[in-house]
Protein backbone atom coordinates (compact mmCIF):
# COMPACT_ATOMS: atom_id res chain seq x y z
CA UNK A 1 0.00 0.00 0.00
CA UNK A 2 1.48 3.43 -1.10
CA UNK A 3 0.15 4.61 1.96
CA UNK A 4 3.07 4.33 4.77
CA UNK A 5 5.79 4.38 1.46
CA UNK A 6 8.38 6.94 1.99
CA UNK A 7 7.03 9.12 -0.78
CA UNK A 8 3.35 8.97 1.00
CA UNK A 9 1.13 11.64 0.15
CA UNK A 10 1.25 14.76 2.26
CA UNK A 11 -2.37 14.13 3.61
CA UNK A 12 -1.60 11.19 4.68
CA UNK A 13 2.10 11.69 6.66
CA UNK A 14 2.21 15.28 7.94
CA UNK A 15 5.44 16.29 10.00
CA UNK A 16 5.49 18.19 13.05
CA UNK A 17 8.30 20.09 13.46
CA UNK A 18 9.43 21.05 16.87
CA UNK A 19 10.28 19.55 20.42
CA UNK A 20 10.00 16.20 19.02
CA UNK A 21 11.59 16.22 16.64
CA UNK A 22 10.25 15.27 13.03
CA UNK A 23 9.14 12.32 13.53
CA UNK A 24 6.07 11.55 10.81
CA UNK A 25 2.47 11.24 12.60
CA UNK A 26 0.55 8.80 10.71
CA UNK A 27 -2.92 8.67 11.00
CA UNK A 28 -4.00 12.42 10.53
CA UNK A 29 -7.02 12.56 8.53
CA UNK A 30 -7.01 14.90 5.47
CA UNK A 31 -8.84 17.89 6.39
CA UNK A 32 -10.89 18.39 3.32
CA UNK A 33 -11.03 22.43 3.82
CA UNK A 34 -12.42 21.91 0.43
CA UNK A 35 -15.08 19.98 1.02
CA UNK A 36 -18.93 21.03 0.64
CA UNK A 37 -21.75 21.13 2.82
CA UNK A 38 -24.74 18.92 1.62
CA UNK A 39 -27.94 17.63 3.00
CA UNK A 40 -28.69 14.22 1.82
CA UNK A 41 -32.14 13.77 -0.37
CA UNK A 42 -32.30 10.03 -0.92
CA UNK A 43 -30.55 7.11 -0.65
CA UNK A 44 -30.16 4.37 -3.47
CA UNK A 45 -28.33 0.87 -2.99
CA UNK A 46 -25.02 3.14 -2.24
CA UNK A 47 -25.73 5.87 -4.30
CA UNK A 48 -26.70 9.21 -1.97
CA UNK A 49 -28.07 12.02 -3.30
CA UNK A 50 -27.14 15.14 -2.03
CA UNK A 51 -27.94 19.21 -2.58
CA UNK A 52 -25.11 21.18 -2.30
CA UNK A 53 -25.17 25.33 -2.30
CA UNK A 54 -29.00 24.46 -0.83
CA UNK A 55 -31.26 27.70 -0.90
CA UNK A 56 -28.85 29.48 -3.48
CA UNK A 57 -28.75 30.41 -7.15
CA UNK A 58 -26.08 27.86 -7.18
CA UNK A 59 -27.98 24.54 -5.70
CA UNK A 60 -27.77 21.70 -7.75
CA UNK A 61 -28.12 17.68 -6.80
CA UNK A 62 -24.75 15.91 -6.71
CA UNK A 63 -24.66 11.95 -6.76
CA UNK A 64 -22.28 10.83 -4.25
CA UNK A 65 -21.12 7.47 -2.38
CA UNK A 66 -19.67 7.37 1.00
CA UNK A 67 -15.81 7.67 0.99
CA UNK A 68 -13.96 4.40 2.24
CA UNK A 69 -12.56 6.59 5.51
CA UNK A 70 -16.18 6.79 6.78
CA UNK A 71 -15.98 3.41 7.51
CA UNK A 72 -18.91 1.54 8.72
CA UNK A 73 -20.77 4.61 9.56
CA UNK A 74 -24.30 4.92 7.82
CA UNK A 75 -25.73 7.99 5.68
CA UNK A 76 -29.19 8.80 6.10
CA UNK A 77 -32.19 10.78 4.47
CA UNK A 78 -31.98 14.26 6.69
CA UNK A 79 -28.02 13.58 7.33
CA UNK A 80 -25.93 16.98 6.38
CA UNK A 81 -22.81 15.65 5.18
CA UNK A 82 -19.69 17.26 3.53
CA UNK A 83 -18.74 16.15 0.29
CA UNK A 84 -15.52 16.07 -1.85
CA UNK A 85 -14.36 15.47 -5.55
CA UNK A 86 -16.65 16.76 -8.67
CA UNK A 87 -19.36 18.41 -7.34
CA UNK A 88 -20.32 20.30 -10.37
CA UNK A 89 -23.96 17.67 -10.58
CA UNK A 90 -23.35 16.82 -14.06
CA UNK A 91 -24.57 13.78 -15.24
CA UNK A 92 -22.43 10.43 -14.32
CA UNK A 93 -19.96 12.05 -11.94
CA UNK A 94 -19.66 11.01 -8.64
CA UNK A 95 -18.66 13.21 -5.59
CA UNK A 96 -17.66 11.27 -2.05
CA UNK A 97 -18.89 12.36 1.22
CA UNK A 98 -16.14 12.27 3.76
CA UNK A 99 -18.38 13.16 6.74
CA UNK A 100 -21.44 13.00 8.73
CA UNK A 101 -22.49 15.82 10.57
CA UNK A 102 -23.93 15.23 14.25
CA UNK A 103 -27.47 14.23 14.01
CA UNK A 104 -30.25 16.40 16.61
CA UNK A 105 -32.62 13.55 15.60
CA UNK A 106 -33.01 10.00 14.85
CA UNK A 107 -35.66 8.22 13.62
CA UNK A 108 -35.03 4.24 14.00
CA UNK A 109 -36.94 1.45 13.14
CA UNK A 110 -36.95 -2.11 13.56
CA UNK A 111 -39.06 -4.44 11.42
CA UNK A 112 -40.39 -6.20 14.15
CA UNK A 113 -40.65 -6.33 18.30
CA UNK A 114 -38.52 -9.48 18.25
CA UNK A 115 -36.05 -8.31 15.68
CA UNK A 116 -33.00 -6.58 17.18
CA UNK A 117 -31.58 -5.04 14.71
CA UNK A 118 -32.66 -1.36 13.83
CA UNK A 119 -31.77 0.63 11.47
CA UNK A 120 -31.69 4.75 11.12
CA UNK A 121 -34.18 5.91 8.68
CA UNK A 122 -34.08 9.53 9.07
CA UNK A 123 -32.18 11.96 10.36
CA UNK A 124 -32.22 15.65 12.10
CA UNK A 125 -36.27 15.27 11.62
CA UNK A 126 -37.81 17.91 14.12
CA UNK A 127 -41.15 16.54 13.53
CA UNK A 128 -43.17 13.57 12.55
CA UNK A 129 -46.29 13.19 10.46
CA UNK A 130 -48.15 10.21 11.55
CA UNK A 131 -50.75 9.69 9.00
CA UNK A 132 -53.81 8.13 10.05
CA UNK A 133 -56.97 7.93 7.50
CA UNK A 134 -60.32 8.40 9.24
CA UNK A 135 -61.86 5.60 7.29
CA UNK A 136 -61.06 2.84 4.58
CA UNK A 137 -58.57 1.93 5.90
CA UNK A 138 -60.28 2.56 9.27
CA UNK A 139 -57.89 4.08 11.96
CA UNK A 140 -55.63 1.53 13.70
CA UNK A 141 -55.17 3.42 17.40
CA UNK A 142 -52.33 1.08 18.55
CA UNK A 143 -50.55 1.74 15.18
CA UNK A 144 -50.80 5.35 15.77
CA UNK A 145 -49.80 4.89 19.57
CA UNK A 146 -46.83 2.75 18.37
CA UNK A 147 -45.51 5.85 16.10
CA UNK A 148 -45.97 8.23 19.00
CA UNK A 149 -43.75 6.28 21.25
CA UNK A 150 -41.63 6.35 17.93
CA UNK A 151 -41.62 10.25 17.95
CA UNK A 152 -40.86 10.70 21.25
CA UNK A 153 -37.99 8.48 21.47
CA UNK A 154 -36.51 9.83 18.48
CA UNK A 155 -37.39 13.30 20.30
CA UNK A 156 -39.39 14.55 17.36
CA UNK A 157 -42.87 16.48 18.13
CA UNK A 158 -45.29 14.57 16.53
CA UNK A 159 -48.04 15.70 14.35
CA UNK A 160 -51.52 13.72 13.53
CA UNK A 161 -52.57 14.10 10.26
CA UNK A 162 -56.44 12.76 9.90
CA UNK A 163 -57.22 12.07 6.22
CA UNK A 164 -60.75 11.42 4.22
CA UNK A 165 -62.57 13.48 6.12
CA UNK A 166 -65.30 13.49 3.45
CA UNK A 167 -65.98 9.63 4.35
CA UNK A 168 -65.71 10.03 8.48
CA UNK A 169 -65.55 12.98 11.32
CA UNK A 170 -62.60 13.09 13.07
CA UNK A 171 -64.07 14.00 16.62
CA UNK A 172 -63.56 10.50 18.47
CA UNK A 173 -60.44 9.55 17.46
CA UNK A 174 -58.57 13.13 18.49
CA UNK A 175 -61.22 12.68 21.75
CA UNK A 176 -58.71 10.19 22.85
CA UNK A 177 -55.96 12.24 21.88
CA UNK A 178 -56.90 15.52 23.70
CA UNK A 179 -55.01 14.29 26.69
CA UNK A 180 -51.49 14.07 24.90
CA UNK A 181 -51.81 17.73 23.86
CA UNK A 182 -50.92 16.58 20.37
CA UNK A 183 -50.88 18.92 17.29
CA UNK A 184 -53.32 17.95 14.46
CA UNK A 185 -54.78 18.38 11.16
CA UNK A 186 -57.63 17.07 9.20
CA UNK A 187 -57.65 17.38 5.61
CA UNK A 188 -60.05 15.47 2.70
CA UNK A 189 -58.51 14.94 -1.15
CA UNK A 190 -60.90 16.99 -2.93
CA UNK A 191 -59.85 20.51 -0.43
CA UNK A 192 -56.88 19.71 -0.96
CA UNK A 193 -55.95 21.67 -4.00
CA UNK A 194 -57.85 24.67 -2.81
CA UNK A 195 -57.08 25.55 0.85
CA UNK A 196 -56.37 22.32 2.29
CA UNK A 197 -52.73 21.95 1.31
CA UNK A 198 -51.69 25.83 2.73
CA UNK A 199 -53.29 24.00 6.01
CA UNK A 200 -51.38 21.15 6.49
CA UNK A 201 -47.88 22.88 5.32
CA UNK A 202 -48.90 25.82 7.87
CA UNK A 203 -47.70 22.90 10.38
CA UNK A 204 -44.24 22.25 8.35
CA UNK A 205 -42.84 25.69 8.01
CA UNK A 206 -39.32 26.24 9.06
CA UNK A 207 -39.01 22.36 9.73
CA UNK A 208 -38.32 19.32 8.46
CA UNK A 209 -41.14 16.50 9.05
CA UNK A 210 -40.79 13.09 8.65
CA UNK A 211 -44.27 11.80 7.00
CA UNK A 212 -44.92 7.69 8.02
CA UNK A 213 -48.02 6.36 7.07
CA UNK A 214 -49.49 2.54 6.30
CA UNK A 215 -50.13 1.59 2.70
CA UNK A 216 -53.81 2.92 1.77
CA UNK A 217 -54.15 6.11 4.10
CA UNK A 218 -53.56 8.62 1.68
CA UNK A 219 -50.12 9.72 2.35
CA UNK A 220 -49.20 9.97 -1.47
CA UNK A 221 -51.76 12.02 -2.30
CA UNK A 222 -51.85 14.76 0.52
CA UNK A 223 -47.52 14.44 -0.10
CA UNK A 224 -48.10 15.22 -3.54
CA UNK A 225 -50.61 18.19 -2.76
CA UNK A 226 -48.00 19.34 -0.65
CA UNK A 227 -45.18 19.09 -2.65
CA UNK A 228 -47.17 19.94 -6.47
CA UNK A 229 -43.44 20.09 -8.52
CA UNK A 230 -43.20 16.36 -7.18
CA UNK A 231 -45.79 14.46 -8.67
CA UNK A 232 -45.15 10.26 -7.19
CA UNK A 233 -47.39 8.28 -9.32
CA UNK A 234 -50.25 6.48 -8.09
CA UNK A 235 -51.48 2.85 -8.36
CA UNK A 236 -49.46 2.66 -11.95
CA UNK A 237 -47.70 0.00 -12.58
CA UNK A 238 -43.81 -0.56 -13.32
CA UNK A 239 -43.00 -1.39 -16.27
CA UNK A 240 -39.84 -3.22 -15.35
CA UNK A 241 -40.90 -5.10 -11.65
CA UNK A 242 -44.52 -5.67 -12.49
CA UNK A 243 -45.70 -5.00 -9.56
CA UNK A 244 -49.02 -3.59 -9.10
CA UNK A 245 -48.46 -0.55 -6.96
CA UNK A 246 -45.42 1.65 -6.93
CA UNK A 247 -43.53 1.34 -3.66
CA UNK A 248 -41.33 3.74 -2.45
CA UNK A 249 -37.83 2.46 -1.42
CA UNK A 250 -36.39 4.76 0.26
CA UNK A 251 -37.08 7.84 2.42
CA UNK A 252 -37.26 10.88 -0.08
CA UNK A 253 -36.59 14.64 1.12
CA UNK A 254 -38.61 16.58 -0.40
CA UNK A 255 -39.01 21.10 0.06
CA UNK A 256 -41.94 22.71 0.25
CA UNK A 257 -42.72 25.78 -1.92
CA UNK A 258 -42.41 29.12 -0.27
CA UNK A 259 -45.88 30.38 1.44
CA UNK A 260 -47.45 32.26 -0.44
CA UNK A 261 -46.36 36.05 -0.34
CA UNK A 262 -43.07 35.31 0.79
CA UNK A 263 -40.68 37.57 -0.56
CA UNK A 264 -37.88 36.03 -3.08
CA UNK A 265 -34.42 35.58 -0.88
CA UNK A 266 -36.57 36.13 2.70
CA UNK A 267 -35.99 34.03 5.37
CA UNK A 268 -39.73 32.36 5.13
CA UNK A 269 -39.12 31.68 1.04
CA UNK A 270 -35.88 30.01 1.93
CA UNK A 271 -36.74 28.00 4.78
CA UNK A 272 -40.14 26.67 3.95
CA UNK A 273 -39.78 23.57 5.63
CA UNK A 274 -39.55 19.98 4.38
CA UNK A 275 -40.89 17.03 3.97
CA UNK A 276 -39.55 13.82 4.43
CA UNK A 277 -41.34 10.61 2.70
CA UNK A 278 -41.02 7.44 3.59
CA UNK A 279 -41.63 3.70 2.76
CA UNK A 280 -45.06 2.49 3.63
CA UNK A 281 -44.24 0.92 7.39
CA UNK A 282 -46.26 -2.18 7.94
CA UNK A 283 -45.38 -2.17 11.37
CA UNK A 284 -43.27 -0.26 14.15
CA UNK A 285 -41.03 -2.41 16.35
CA UNK A 286 -40.32 -1.14 19.41
CA UNK A 287 -37.58 -2.92 21.19
CA UNK A 288 -34.98 -0.43 20.81
CA UNK A 289 -37.18 2.02 22.77
CA UNK A 290 -35.96 3.37 26.31
CA UNK A 291 -39.22 4.53 28.32
CA UNK A 292 -36.85 6.90 30.39
CA UNK A 293 -36.84 8.98 26.71
CA UNK A 294 -40.11 8.82 25.95
CA UNK A 295 -41.20 10.53 29.06
CA UNK A 296 -39.33 13.73 28.20
CA UNK A 297 -42.53 14.07 26.44
CA UNK A 298 -44.75 14.32 29.80
CA UNK A 299 -42.47 17.00 31.51
CA UNK A 300 -45.83 17.21 34.14
CA UNK A 301 -45.08 13.75 34.93
CA UNK A 302 -41.40 13.37 35.10
CA UNK A 303 -40.60 14.68 38.11
CA UNK A 304 -42.86 12.37 39.64
CA UNK A 305 -40.67 9.54 38.35
CA UNK A 306 -37.99 10.73 40.98
CA UNK A 307 -39.32 8.20 43.62
CA UNK A 308 -39.20 5.34 41.14
CA UNK A 309 -37.05 2.23 41.37
CA UNK A 310 -33.79 1.89 39.24
CA UNK A 311 -34.64 1.34 35.46
CA UNK A 312 -38.63 1.77 36.30
CA UNK A 313 -40.58 0.71 33.36
CA UNK A 314 -43.36 3.21 34.73
CA UNK A 315 -46.20 1.06 34.00
CA UNK A 316 -45.49 -1.74 36.89
CA UNK A 317 -46.74 -2.00 40.66
CA UNK A 318 -43.96 -0.17 42.22
CA UNK A 319 -44.26 2.78 40.36
CA UNK A 320 -44.12 6.32 41.75
CA UNK A 321 -46.06 7.75 39.33
CA UNK A 322 -49.29 6.46 41.04
CA UNK A 323 -49.15 7.48 44.29
CA UNK A 324 -48.11 11.49 42.57
CA UNK A 325 -50.47 11.77 40.94
CA UNK A 326 -52.93 10.81 43.25
CA UNK A 327 -51.84 13.40 45.49
CA UNK A 328 -52.97 16.06 42.61
CA UNK A 329 -49.68 16.51 40.96
CA UNK A 330 -50.57 16.04 37.64
CA UNK A 331 -53.81 15.01 35.32
CA UNK A 332 -54.53 11.31 35.95
CA UNK A 333 -55.43 11.36 32.09
CA UNK A 334 -51.92 11.83 31.35
CA UNK A 335 -50.33 9.10 33.47
CA UNK A 336 -53.40 6.95 31.83
CA UNK A 337 -52.15 8.07 27.98
CA UNK A 338 -48.59 7.77 29.15
CA UNK A 339 -49.08 4.01 30.47
CA UNK A 340 -51.37 3.23 26.74
CA UNK A 341 -47.94 4.69 24.88
CA UNK A 342 -45.52 2.40 26.91
CA UNK A 343 -47.81 -0.58 26.76
CA UNK A 344 -47.62 -0.11 23.04
CA UNK A 345 -44.09 -1.66 23.21
CA UNK A 346 -45.51 -5.03 23.66
CA UNK A 347 -46.82 -6.42 20.25
CA UNK A 348 -50.17 -7.58 19.48
CA UNK A 349 -52.33 -9.20 16.34
CA UNK A 350 -52.77 -6.32 14.30
CA UNK A 351 -50.34 -3.93 14.59
N1 LIG B 1 -62.33 9.47 -0.05
C1 LIG B 1 -61.05 9.82 -0.01
N2 LIG B 1 -60.14 9.04 -0.65
C2 LIG B 1 -58.85 9.41 -0.61
C3 LIG B 1 -58.42 10.57 0.09
N3 LIG B 1 -57.08 10.67 -0.03
C4 LIG B 1 -56.68 9.61 -0.76
N4 LIG B 1 -57.73 8.84 -1.12
C5 LIG B 1 -57.73 7.59 -1.90
O1 LIG B 1 -57.16 6.56 -1.10
C6 LIG B 1 -56.40 5.66 -1.91
C7 LIG B 1 -54.98 5.55 -1.36
O2 LIG B 1 -54.34 6.80 -1.57
P1 LIG B 1 -52.75 6.92 -1.74
O3 LIG B 1 -52.45 8.36 -1.73
O4 LIG B 1 -52.27 6.10 -2.87
O5 LIG B 1 -52.33 6.23 -0.36
P2 LIG B 1 -50.91 5.86 0.21
O6 LIG B 1 -51.03 6.03 1.66
O7 LIG B 1 -49.84 6.57 -0.48
O8 LIG B 1 -50.86 4.34 -0.09
P3 LIG B 1 -49.77 3.55 -0.95
O9 LIG B 1 -49.77 4.20 -2.28
O10 LIG B 1 -50.32 2.15 -0.95
O11 LIG B 1 -48.49 3.70 -0.18
C8 LIG B 1 -56.46 6.22 -3.32
O12 LIG B 1 -57.47 5.54 -4.01
C9 LIG B 1 -56.85 7.68 -3.13
O13 LIG B 1 -57.54 8.21 -4.21
C10 LIG B 1 -59.42 11.38 0.73
O14 LIG B 1 -59.16 12.41 1.37
N5 LIG B 1 -60.72 10.94 0.64
ZN1 LIG C 1 -42.02 4.62 37.39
Amino acid sequence: MRRYDKNADEDDIRTRPGRRGSRPRTRIRPKHEDAAEAMILTVDRGRMTCLVDGGTKDERQVVAMKARELGRKGVVVGDVVNVVGDLSGEPDTLARIVRVEERSSVLRRTADDDDPYERIVVANAQQMAIVTALANPEPRPRLIDRCLVAAYDAGMEPLLVLTKADLAPADELLESYAALGIDYVVTRADQLETVGAEAVREHLRGRTTVFIGHSGVGKTTLVNALVPEHRRSTGRVNAVTGRGRHTTVSALALRLPPPPGAKPGSKKALDPGWVIDTPGFRSFGLSHIDPSRVIHAFPDLEPGTEGCPRACSHDEPDCALDAWVADGHADPARLYSLRRLLATREASEGD
